[in-house]
């Protein structure tokens, strides 16, 4: 089968990320669906990540989810405050800066130490499927306030939107691993992923030079955790993420683009043949605009995190194990993710 040429929207040290084209996927053309599919499961066995473009999001639905994110972080501080993050559990709500660092750490405790270092310089607010019983959403309150109502609307439209591009993508991966192509279905129809907002705010640019050696960041370095996670980000930039030689290399904004990247537990139930890849948010790129000023301008980015269905048991996916061998035990979805979040809060 011929290989559909894909270009490069990273290509440094080695960390060689494409920018792959869904529409033919989507459209299903047998061929070149192959060929997409093959692309998609390449990236993410090679650099754990992949821009996707023509993705079938529109881009009028993206920026009304970053209007409505901006929006809801210009709310004072208690009302956010109010609908505070509550458990790992549920991992719904609202967080303020500083109280969750991603981090490599897997230990409750160290958490703590490393959090008082150096504080991640940003605010979060996260929604989850919205009829988990004893798990609500931690609405803004909707009584005579046209912006709350429309914020849940947004939301929850959107959260159905990316959920139905995971179960894309899961297939996409299904056909380049040569498996069914619903062979993950029963895993991501159940919809248990979490919409991340995430705010990092503006920023005296003397906060990243410090004198003590360590790095100041909008968000630490760290893996995700889940199957993979969808990740809308503006035009400011600083994402970076780790090459095969250890440095970080910017993956660059590229408009009406998603990045995609692989989490722990993708690589793990591919028996480690997906990789999940380190990355964090860092001081910006100088931009011309910016050259005169103190502050670095707020940065806005929309994390869809996806998991397989919680309920579901986790374990090498067929054609992963059978000459190396199954390098770990099943391992039940949910369990997993709030072992993880336990760790980081
Ligand atoms: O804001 C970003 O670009 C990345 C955020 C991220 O990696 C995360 O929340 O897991
Ligand atoms: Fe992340």
């Amino acid at each position: 089968m011929a290989s559909a040429t894909v270009e490069s929207a990273v290509a440094k040290d080695d960390l060689v990320i494409p920018l792959i084209d869904f529409a033919p996927f989507l459209t299903a053309d047998p061929s070149t669906k192959k060929s997409t599919a093959d692309a998609v499961l390449n990236g993410f066995q090679n650099a754990g990540f992949i821009y996707l473009k023509n993705h079938g999001i529109p881009s009028s639905t993206v920026q009304t989810v970053f209007a409505n994110s901006t929006k809801f972080f210009a709310r004072p501080t208690q009302q956010k405050l109010d609908l505070g993050w509550y458990s790992p559990k549920a991992n719904r709500g609202y967080t303020a800066q500083g109280r969750e660092k991603t981090s490599l750490i897997e230990e409750e405790g160290d958490v703590e130490k490393l959090r008082k270092e150096v504080p991640d310089l940003k605010e979060s607010f996260e929604i989850g499927r919205d009829d988990e019983p004893g798990m609500p959403n931690m609405w803004p309150k909707a009584a005579g306030d046209e912006d709350a109502k429309v914020f849940k609307e947004v939301m929850m439209e959107f959260h159905s939107t990316c959920k139905k591009l995971h179960m894309q993508v899961m297939r996409a991966i299904a056909l380049g691993m040569g498996i069914e192509e619903s062979w993950f279905d029963g895993f991501t129809d159940g919809g248990d992923n979490t919409l991340r907002l995430l705010h990092y705010p503006g920023v005296s640019k003397k906060i990243f030079k410090r004198d003590d050696g360590l790095l100041q960041v909008r968000a630490g370095e760290h893996s995700d955790y889940g199957s993979i996670t969808l990740l809308f980000q503006d035009q400011r930039g600083g994402l970076q993420v780790r090459s095969p030689k250890g440095t970080f290399v910017d993956a660059t904004p590229i408009a009406d683009t998603i990045v995609i990247n692989a989490g722990d537990l993708l690589s793990r139930w591919s028996n480690d043949t997906i990789k999940s890849t380190k990355h964090r948010v860092v001081e910006p790129p100088p931009k011309p605009e910016d050259a005169d000023k103190d502050e670095y301008p707020p940065r806005y980015s929309i994390a869809y995190f996806c998991n397989p269905n919680f309920e579901r048991m986790i374990e090498a996916i067929p054609g992963t194990y059978e000459e190396a061998g199954k390098k770990y035990e099943a391992i039940n979805s949910g369990d997993y993710l709030v072992r993880r979040l336990t760790a980081t809060y």
